[in-house]
């Protein structure tokens, strides 16, 4: 009940006004239903069918009125009215479904991007330590089951209202067969709390094999070209129709549960009606018209009653969904390291780094519930405008320790200093602004290469993307394009080689004018003329950027003014001229 409670009250908030707008037009629906039903009787009456009349219902008062309008008037009067009020009633439930889908479809979209904003506004460290695919399935499927499951509660209480309203009406009528039939209803409704409960609990089922799903798909999607060289298409065709396999039984035990559900209520609706007719006529003596009346009322009121039981299954199934989009929400603001739409940090100065950037006693682990060190006991000190070189054994560390001197993860012990003031949570913002970071797996959009340029500057001229372009040698190869900049190069950048994505990031890296640039194995698929061409750039940024390069090959940091040594997490060598003194880990990448 909490998190439709929850989830109700953030659609009242994003929907206002139009939600008891469209919540009064589905009562008032309902109940030009149930006057039209009201009519059937005067109209069954002067027809002759059957001998009913409204003399002894409490209804005669409203069609006594009827007797001073001329006989002849009188049936297409009600006629007229029954068809008016059901093009009425059609025309408003029109209105209030094109309604609700808006009201829908807007918080399905209110829900997914708050859900993004919070996932985007969290930190680094919440992210390596989740799969990316749970976070699509979230926002996707988990919400849309939110959303409807709020739409549902919602309808719920339409038809709780207009079911009172129904009661009362019957109460009215007859208040012995009315107080029967909602015994009835109440006990079948204890009794199916069973149902409600196994709805919830394969709703959890539903969840989790649609994240298995999700995590497998993307995952295989993601490695597509492996599965054709290793020739995998079959193990994965398999895999699939395991999965799809599962989510079948589990579909058909959901529709199982829905459909005895359904039976049980039908089968009892039979034996309550058998009954009640049984008692009314032989019981309360009720005359046919009345009969008439309850049978009338009881036979829209009873579906209601399914409907409940029905929808309470749905809405169960859901909840776990809502569970689980409340805990992605909360863990995010538990990882909430700045806020998006906070005015100051949309004009955060960047860092012009004077002296250095250090590392004081660091040390991190990615597990803290683990005695392993990624990093300890780092001390370290990137001289500014100068270019530093990290370099080590697969596994040694580098990349970490370069997401902590950007601010990425913090240190469990240890501080990193920008000329000498510590770097705490109000000027990371700041920092990551200065830096341009080419990361080992350079991540390219599906646009044109203009675009990809300009994300990072939109406002940088055709001058300065050639520029940008040039320093990294990828000005040639784009002038051959057919299409120049306006070359669409595929997901991820699929339609370039390695080298070119390579170039081409570090282009778009340089076009943010850094003061800081961070390259990590930025130039590895590069061939000797092209690196060496880099490296000569790179040589010239000497005195105007602080640059860090990760490096798994000599020749990467030649030119560079120190190198950092790192072996198992711990600096092992600091050396002021890669050409001097330095000796290179025994790995095989350093032939
Ligand atoms: N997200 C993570 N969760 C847990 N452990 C991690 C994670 N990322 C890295 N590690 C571990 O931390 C250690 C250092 O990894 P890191 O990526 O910094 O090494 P590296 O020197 O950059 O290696 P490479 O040259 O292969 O990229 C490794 O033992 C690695 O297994």
């Amino acid at each position: 009940m909490e998190p439709i409670l929850y989830f109700t009250k953030r659609l009242h908030g994003f929907a206002g006004k139009k939600l008891y707008v469209n919540l009064f037009g589905t009562v008032l629906v309902s109940l030009l239903e149930g006057i039209g039903i009201f009519l059937l009787v005067p109209m069954i009456g002067m027809s002759g069918i059957a001998g009913v009349t409204t003399d002894t219902t409490p209804l005669s008062g409203i069609f006594g009125a009827l007797q001073s309008i001329p006989a002849p008037w009188v049936l297409p009067l009600i006629l007229g009215s029954f068809v008016l009020l059901v093009i009425g009633q059609g025309l408003l439930k029109r209105s209030i479904s094109i309604q609700n889908v808006k009201i829908h479809q807007g918080f399905v979209f209110h829900l997914r991007s708050e859900t993004y904003r919070a996932l985007l506004q969290s930190n680094w460290g919440f992210f390596i330590k989740r799969r990316k695919s749970d976070f699509i399935n979230s926002l996707t499927a988990e919400i849309g089951r939110v959303s409807s499951g709020v739409s549902l509660s919602l309808q719920l209480l339409a038809s709780i209202i207009f079911t009172l309203i129904q009661i009362g009406l019957a109460f009215w009528l007859s208040p012995e067969l009315t107080i029967f039939v909602i015994a009835c209803g109440l006990s079948l409704s204890f009794l199916s709390r069973n149902f409600i409960r196994r709805s919830q609990n394969l709703g959890k089922e539903t969840i989790e094999l649609s994240k298995q799903y999700m995590a497998g798909i993307t995952d295989q999607l993601n490695g597509i070209k492996d599965i054709k060289i290793n020739m995998l298409e079959q193990s994965r065709l398999t895999w699939l129709s395991r999965m799809s396999m599962k989510m079948q039984r589990e579909q058909g035990e959901y529709i199982k549960l829905k459909t005895t559900s359904q039976f049980y209520y039908q089968a009892a609706s039979a034996l309550l009606i058998a009954a009640f007719i049984f008692l009314s006529i032989r019981l309360f003596e009720a005359r046919l018209e009345q009969l008439l009346l309850v049978i009338i009322i009881f036979s829209r009121l009873w579906p209601r009653f399914t409907g409940f039981q029905s929808s309470l299954e749905q809405i169960a199934s859901s909840i776990p969904s809502f569970h689980n989009i409340i805990k992605l929400q909360d863990e995010c603001a538990e990882a909430t390291e700045f806020a998006l739409d906070d005015p100051q940090g949309q004009d955060v100065k960047t860092i012009t780094i004077e002296r250095s950037l250090e590392c004081r006693n660091v040390y991190f682990r990615y597990n803290r519930l683990e005695p392993q060190f990624a990093l300890q006991d780092i001390n370290l000190q990137i001289l500014s405008n100068r270019m530093t070189a990290i370099v080590g054994r697969s596994g040694a560390g580098k990349s970490t320790l370069i997401d902590i001197l950007m601010g990425l993860v913090q240190p469990e012990h240890g501080q990193v200093v920008i000329d000498g003031i510590p770097l705490t949570s109000d000027r990371l913002l700041a920092l990551r602004r200065s830096i341009s970071y080419v990361p080992q797996d350079p991540f390219l959009f599906n646009e044109t290469i203009r675009e990809n340029l300009r994300m990072v500057s939109p406002h940088a001229s055709e001058e300065e993307l050639w520029e940008a372009l040039e320093f990294s040698v990828s000005a040639d190869f784009i002038r051959k394009l057919p299409q120049g900049l306006d070359t669409f190069i595929g997901d991820r950048g699929i339609r370039l080689s390695g080298g070119e994505r390579q170039r081409l990031v570090l282009a778009r890296a340089i076009l943010r004018k850094p003061s800081i640039l961070v390259l990590d194995e930025a130039t590895s698929a590069l061939d000797t003329e092209n690196e060496s061409k880099i490296q000569e750039a790179l040589d010239r940024l000497k005195g105007k950027m602080t640059v860090i390069v990760i490096a798994h090959r000599p020749s990467t940091i030649r030119n560079a003014d120190q190198v950092i040594v790192i072996d198992q997490g711990t600096i092992v060598q600091k050396g002021i001229s890669a050409n001097s003194e330095i000796k290179f880990p025994s790995d095989s990448a350093w032939g």
